[in-house]
């Protein structure tokens, strides 16, 4: 059964066009039905509707509050019969009520190694710390920022001389391989939420690794 999905973004839309790429190969059990942004000016929408995907602005500067945002989102989603959120780029804390209306069928990725540097700003945070190795994470969404269940990451060197955009430059390379694998584990079910912890079926993980369970 295909998993008809929505991708959220707010800016460039790498991510996004990553997944839409990974989408078209016959066998994936996902299929990318709306690309939906907070900003109307998104460079992402673009590429969407290049790439012949629905696309849709809400602008979140045109409601009063957050909630009332969110209730307009959550209307438009499952006015497309949405299934599964993929957050890509989407710089907006999501309410409480949003994101249990939506637990375990929504994710993210944040461009660090999670719980290391929650929220912004994480490549220059790393490498303000000194830190030598760094990377990108997938979670699904809980109401606490960046603090939800891990389904799959990936690590980068920290190389000498780095700046907060070669970083950024290496991080996004694997950010592109790596979530594509963590939504076609979630959607073919070998990795799963379990008791607010992700289970993994088959003895794989998203990070290529082979781990053996137990
Ligand atoms: N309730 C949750 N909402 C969101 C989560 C989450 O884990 N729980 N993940 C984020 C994504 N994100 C980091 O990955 C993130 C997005 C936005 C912000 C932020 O501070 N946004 C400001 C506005 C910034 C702007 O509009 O440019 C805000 O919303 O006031 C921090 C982290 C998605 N939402
Ligand atoms: N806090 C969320 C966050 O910082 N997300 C990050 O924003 C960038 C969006 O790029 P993209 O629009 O090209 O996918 C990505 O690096 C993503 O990890």
């Amino acid at each position: 059964m295909t998993c008809r999905v929505a991708i959220l973004i707010s800016g460039r839309g790498s991510n996004m066009a990553s997944l839409i790429e990974a989408t078209q190969a016959a066998d994936f059990p996902a299929e990318i039905a709306l690309v939906l942004s907070n900003r109307p000016d998104a460079e992402g929408l673009e590429r969407a509707k290049a790439a012949g995907i629905a696309t849709l602005a809400i602008d979140h500067k045109a409601f009063p509050d957050r909630e009332s945002f969110d209730r307009a989102l959550d209307a438009a989603l499952n006015e497309h019969d949405i299934a599964f959120i993929c957050l890509a780029g989407f710089m907006r804390v999501l309410s409480d009520w949003f994101v249990e209306r939506w637990a375990g069928r929504m994710i993210n990725i944040h461009p660090s190694l999670l719980p290391l540097y929650r929220g912004t700003q994480t490549h220059r945070r790393a490498l303000a710390d000194g830190v030598l190795v760094h990377g990108c994470t997938v979670h699904f969404v809980v109401p606490e920022l960046d603090a939800g269940p891990i389904i799959a990451q990936a690590v980068v060197p920290v190389v000498p001389g780095d700046t907060g955009e070669s970083l950024a430059a290496r991080v996004i390379v694997q950010e592109h391989r790596l979530y594509p694998q963590a939504l076609r584990m979630i959607c073919d079910g070998t990795a799963r939420l379990e008791n607010g912890r992700v289970v993994f079926s088959r003895g794989w993980n998203a990070s290529g690794a082979l781990h053996s369970p137990g």
